[in-house]
């Protein structure tokens, strides 16, 4: 059986893709590619096709080529995908969070364009947790960096581990500043122009323990974008949170987590271009085709 999904286009040319697929719900004609690109199956149009399109620059509506359902991971699958990773594909979680931080720093590049931002300097404020979210969190503030923007990092509780500290050393070494604490919202509204939530990725469970429930609070009352890499921190990986933080980005990483059907923002990427084609067969992940070189591809 089909897993819960999202279903999910990939085009090539010009155009609103929305109104077409508006159209083919319409007139019940959509089509459905149940495996990359290959095996083309006529299936009843469903509404959601609508909701969760990726259009590059230049969609046509004569181009539609594919479209397929991409998997949406429960908290244990994703955790076992990425145990996976390391156990049987022998990758090191240095690799694969410097292609996570990659991909979430191209996103907010994406989203927020050094050119659209309202305030000077370039300010983003990333927070992170203790586990290997928040590194994805520094992996991305320094990419940030490289990229053009000035990024300063809150890491409150900072794990022993060698990891961790090569990448604080990194973020040092680049000159972007680490926060002694957290400021208070109307300060994160006049200073920064985004936040990256890295507080929180898919092992979170149970209600947050401070600093961070503090953190979180703070970071209900502000106006300007957060961005929030893999799971908004403080939701239920499974079934979100309605009162909790609400992203404008999430950039779900190797494949999204149940939580991201709730997500309400304006841009949802898949990040993390690491999995290899047998780990998607296994897991039915279905993972759409990333275009060219790119380490993201907009979901929605
Ligand atoms: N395969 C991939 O897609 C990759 C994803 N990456 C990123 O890794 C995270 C998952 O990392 P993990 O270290 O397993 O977990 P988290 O970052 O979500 O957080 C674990 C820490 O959070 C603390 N925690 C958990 N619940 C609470 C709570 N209720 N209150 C406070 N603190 C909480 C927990 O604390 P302890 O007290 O138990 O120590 C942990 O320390 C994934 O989401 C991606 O972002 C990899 O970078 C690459 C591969
Ligand atoms: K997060």
């Amino acid at each position: 059986m089909r897993p819960p999904g999202l279903k999910f286009q990939q085009f090539a040319g010009a155009g609103p893709p929305r109104c077409m697929l508006g159209l083919r719900a319409l007139f019940g004609i959509g089509l459905l590619v149940t495996s990359r690109g290959s095996a083309v199956t006529r299936r009843a149009a469903h509404t959601r096709v609508c909701e969760h399109v990726y259009k590059p620059p230049g969609f046509s509506s004569q181009s539609c080529s594919m479209a397929q359902s991409i998997k949406f991971l429960g908290q244990e699958e994703a955790q076992k995908i990425d145990e996976e990773l390391f156990s049987e594909y022998s990758f090191s979680v240095d690799q694969l969070m410097e292609l996570a931080g990659l991909s979430c720093a191209t996103a907010v590049t994406k989203a927020y364009p050094l050119q659209s931002l309202l305030k000077s300097p370039p300010s983003v404020l990333v927070i992170c947790g203790p586990g290997n979210n928040g590194g994805d969190g520094l992996v991305c503030a320094r990419h940030l960096k490289l990229f053009g923007y000035d990024p300063a990092v809150l890491y409150p509780k900072r794990p022993n581990k060698q990891l961790f500290q090569n990448l604080t050393t990194q973020c040092e070494k680049m000159e972007i500043p680490l926060l002694s604490e957290m400021p208070e919202a109307d300060e994160v509204d006049e200073i920064y122009n985004v936040v990256i939530d890295a507080v929180f990725g898919f092992s979170f469970k149970g209600a947050v323990r401070e600093p961070f429930a503090t953190i979180l609070s703070t970071l209900k009352k502000i106006s300007v974008p957060i961005a929030s890499i893999d799971v908004p921190s403080g939701w239920d990986v499974e079934k979100g949170a309605s009162d909790g933080i609400q992203p404008d980005l999430l950039v779900s990483l190797t494949a999204p987590k149940k939580a991201a059907s709730h997500f309400q923002g304006r841009y949802h990427y898949l990040g993390g271009r690491f999995v290899p084609p047998a780990l998607d067969k296994k897991y039915n992940l279905n993972l759409p085709q990333y275009p060219g070189t790119e380490c993201v591809l907009r979901l929605a």
